[in-house]
């Protein structure tokens, strides 16, 4: 193990590599950053950092860089508010919120071991379950930067009906996080919601851990947001120096150099690392900030140190262990979770640099959002979908562009024609638009499948992944072959006001992204379950069919 950086009383976060030669490379890279001054820039927030037409971006997406400080006063705000609500017998919190508004307090709660129920999908079985948790005790987070998110929207207007159908006054229990003159802060002001936390709108969404977006709801489920702060303090004087031994500069230098010499993968599996989860968060960090231009690293969560995809990369990933070391790891990334949220923070700001990209856009988002939007305008479009490829048992079998399967005699043969179609370094994206909980077994499709592939695998449950490798897929390498799921559902669930029900939503935003990436050339295929339960066992069985 070579390349130790930081650690111990210091700034609490430690880069580690395991090839002495791998750390030279970066070392070299890291030295022409130190020269740049590049980190003491960052931390002063210089916007020229990325050329002059990411600059006018930029210039209103820095603030990050010194929330350790600049968000010390919300604890307390926030640890008030957390009291009257106990004081009323208010202590389950629900959090609606996408990407940026929601992964870092899931991961934030998760290490802090306290209850927070994430409402980041359109499954209606998923939104039924936390809806019939005791709402007398409930309050939801609702947060929104831009505060026009329609699946947060819809969370909203689904809870406040449900509140005053069971006589609690929903003004009373919503707290919302947005930024200031967004439309849900006009909304928050009408209805007379409880409170409303307005955030520094110069912090874009994956970068505003340490804003009111992770603090708010993770303080008020019972996490130690001071704490938090003062470990991301402790970590900020040496990610924002100009030296050799900056973490962040080592960091973002390995993958820098790796990327360059064709890893574009960047692989996580957590070994003790005290913060579960870590990577979804850092997906959505990475692949958002990097993935574009047709350039990019797309992260990869894994199961553990032992899953395929980790054990067996190849020479396009580097392997990256949160926690404790591991041979087979190329870099072993450990410390707090303050100091880690602004490590990956700052080394994807330097990663940007490194590839010539903007890390503060994501250009290509806004394309599956349209594509979603104009089917609810015409729901019979989707309605009238063509004709499955394959019926078989409880699945039906959609390939929505021009990719078609070789062979569609059987559920085993059209998945390995999708295999197949996986260029040398590509990969493969299991795309499951179910329900987190009672279809967690989805998540087991990732491995048997990396296993059969070959390829780099990556999970992502929809419509959450919309918000964070989503980018990747249509605006980084163009590799990638997609495995859509969709169900049934079984009940369903009106959004007040809209004309649209939950279950229309789902599918609507699931066939729109088929599209885009069709659109882009990309290999898609559809299966839909038409009972859950047995189609995905039918899939599992016929993706152990396939030859590895
Ligand atoms: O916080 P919101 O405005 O609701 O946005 C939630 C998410 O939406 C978009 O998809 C962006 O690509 C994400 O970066 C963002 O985190």
């Amino acid at each position: 193990m070579t390349g130790a950086t930081a650690s111990g009383d210091g700034p609490g976060v430690t880069v580690e590599f395991t090839e002495a030669t791998a750390a030279a490379e970066a070392a070299a890279v890291a030295e022409r950053l130190v020269g740049e001054r590049v980190a003491s820039r960052l931390a002063d927030q210089d916007a020229t950092l990325w050329g002059p037409e990411a600059e006018p971006e930029a210039s209103i997406r820095l603030a990050w860089t010194g929330l350790h400080r600049g968000s010390r006063p919300l604890v307390g705000e926030i640890e008030a508010v957390r009291g009257e609500f106990h004081a009323e017998g208010v202590d389950r919190v629900v959090l609606a919120g996408m990407g940026g508004s929601s992964l870092a307090p899931e991961v934030i709660t998760a290490a802090a071991g306290v209850p927070l129920v994430v409402l980041d999908t359109t499954d209606p079985a998923q939104v039924a379950e936390a809806l019939s948790g005791d709402l007398s005790r409930t309050v939801l987070v609702v947060s929104s930067k831009s505060g026009s998110t329609v699946e947060t929207d819809s969370h909203r207007r689904i809870f406040e009906a449900a509140f005053r159908a069971n006589d609690i006054d929903p003004a009373s229990r919503i707290v919302v996080v947005t930024d200031p003159g967004s439309p849900l802060e006009s909304t928050a002001r009408e209805n007379g919601y409880r409170r409303v936390f307005l955030a520094d709108p110069n912090v874009g969404g994956r970068y505003s851990a340490l804003t009111a977006f992770g603090l708010v709801p993770a303080g008020l489920a019972g996490a130690d947001i001071a704490s938090l702060l003062a470990e991301a303090a402790a970590a900020a004087p040496a990610l924002g120096a100009d030296s050799p031994d900056n973490p962040a500069l080592r960091l973002a230098a390995a993958l820098g150099v790796a990327h360059s010499e064709g890893a574009e993968k960047v692989v996580f599996a957590d070994n003790d690392s005290g913060f579960p989860g870590f990577a979804d968060w850092a997906e959505q960090l990475i692949a958002e900030s990097t993935g574009k231009e047709g350039t990019g690293l797309l992260p990869v969560a894994v199961e553990n140190t032992s899953a395929p995809g980790f054990v067996d990369a190849g020479d396009d990933a580097t392997t990256v262990v949160l926690g404790n070391p591991v041979e087979t790891a190329a870099l072993t990334v450990s410390g707090t979770l303050g100091g880690s949220l602004l490590l990956w923070e700052f080394a994807t700001a330097f990663v940007g640099r490194l590839l010539g990209i903007n890390p503060f856009d994501q250009p290509d988002v806004e394309a599956a959002k349209k594509a979603a939007r104009a089917l609810l305008d015409a729901p019979e479009r989707a309605a009238s979908g063509p004709e499955p490829l394959l019926r078989d048992g409880a699945v039906e079998v959609y390939a929505p562009g021009r990719w078609q399967p070789t062979d569609t005699g059987s559920l085993a043969a059209v998945v390995r024609s999708l295999l197949d179609e996986t260029p040398p370094s590509g990969y493969l994206a299991v795309q499951a638009y179910l329900d987190r909980e009672q279809d967690a077994s989805a998540s087991v499709l990732r491995p048997e499948l990396a296993r059969r592939s070959g390829a780099q695998t990556t999970f992502g449950w929809g419509p959450r992944f919309l918000h964070s490798t989503g980018q990747y897929h249509k605006g980084g390498h163009q590799n990638g072959v997609f495995l859509q799921l969709t169900g049934d559902n079984e009940q369903d669930l009106d959004v007040p006001g809209r004309p649209y029900t939950l279950g229309t939503l789902q599918l609507a935003q699931a066939l729109g992204d088929g599209q885009v990436l069709a659109d882009h050339g990309r290999p898609v295929l559809r299966v839909h379950l038409t009972d859950r339960a047995a189609g995905l066992a039918q899939l599992v069985a016929a993706i152990q069919e396939t030859t590895p």
